[in-house]
């Protein structure tokens, strides 16, 4: 299906979906780009590409798909850099978290978002990062968003979602902005409850009697606090709008919350938290 598949940034996002094509014999060639050398012979090595090229024009040379899966910062640079190596009839496509800066980085790169290129962001990962922490299985039956635009060609959005359906996703389709609100929402918000709920623990001077006491709640609520700074920073700052509105809002929340335990309010504090065990009862069961 794909003939030559370019993966520019060979870690968790996009090892995961070179993996997976391979496994469902969708793809001939991978050639990967990437900053760290050790990390694309590593992914040489386990089989996750054919060969690499450190400089992202050279890896993108003759490829049909091309997959954009670096840090958000990173996401304009390459793009200039790909622009005029790119072959006549290559679709590009990319895993970043935030769909509007890509969206922005493409019109000021191209002058305006280009036919070829789609919007995209797998709804799946860990708190892992490099081509180690990649795994065939990762797409499989979670959701893919693809986010295009009106200048995206209907056939290249056609192409993506037939490369993430043969990694065994579930494809749909949103706009751009009500993409990075949800996402701010849902995975972007709870990122930074967690970084902070750490990060604040760990700043007080008896933390290492407290991490020495805490059991099953805060690893399972700090778990994504193992992620990537380098990744969260950039996602952060690329979704700094959606992500300040989603803040200020749960910042009022939690004020009430705090508010109800001061006045011994124990009908509203059982009330909110029936509503909220209601409301992820139903999400685990949408889930499963
Ligand atoms: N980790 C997740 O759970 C997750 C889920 C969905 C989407 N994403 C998005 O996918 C993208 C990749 O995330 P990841 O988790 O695979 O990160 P990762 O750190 O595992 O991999 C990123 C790779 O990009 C390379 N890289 C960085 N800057 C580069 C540059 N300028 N040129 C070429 N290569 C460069 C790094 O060397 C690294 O190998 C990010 O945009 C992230 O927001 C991550
Ligand atoms: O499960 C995790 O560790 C993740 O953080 C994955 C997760 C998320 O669910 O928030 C993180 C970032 C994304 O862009 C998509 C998925």
């Amino acid at each position: 299906m794909i003939a030559r598949l370019a993966v520019i940034g060979v870690g968790l996002i996009g090892g995961s979906l070179a993996r997976a094509l391979r496994e469902a014999g969708a793809v001939g060639e991978v050639v990967g780009c990437g900053r760290s050398l050790p990390n694309l012979e590593r992914a040489r090595e386990l089989g996750v590409i054919d060969r690499f090229s450190q400089d992202p024009a050279e890896a993108v040379v003759g490829a049909d798909m091309v997959f954009l899966a670096v840090p958000m910062r990173a996401m304009r640079g390459v793009l200039e850099t790909i622009a005029p190596a790119l072959a006549p009839g290559a679709v590009v496509t990319d895993g970043g978290s935030v769909k509007g800066s890509v969206v922005a980085d493409a019109g000021a790169v191209f002058g305006a978002p280009p036919p070829f290129l789609v919007p995209g962001h797998p709804i799946a990962g860990t708190e892992r990062s490099g081509v180690e922490a990649a795994f065939a299985e990762l797409y499989r039956d979670r959701r893919v968003i693809l986010t295009p635009v009106e200048q995206t060609a209907p056939e290249a959005v056609d192409r993506v979602e037939a490369m993430w359906r043969a990694c065994g996703a579930e494809v749909t389709r949103m706009d751009v902005s009500h993409h990075d609100e949800v996402l701010a929402a849902t995975s972007h918000l709870p990122h930074m409850l967690a970084f902070g709920l750490v990060d604040t623990l760990a700043r007080m001077r008896e933390n290492d009697e407290i991490f020495r006491y805490a059991a099953g709640g805060f690893r399972d609520f700090t778990r994504i606090a193992s992620s990537s700074p380098e990744m969260w920073r950039d996602i952060c700052l690329a979704n700094r709008e959606a992500l300040s509105a989603m803040l200020g809002r749960f910042s009022v929340e939690l004020a009430d919350l705090a508010r109800l335990i001061r006045e011994e309010d124990g009908d509203e504090l059982l009330a909110l938290f029936a509503r909220a065990r209601e409301a992820r009862d139903r999400y685990i069961d949408g889930v499963r």
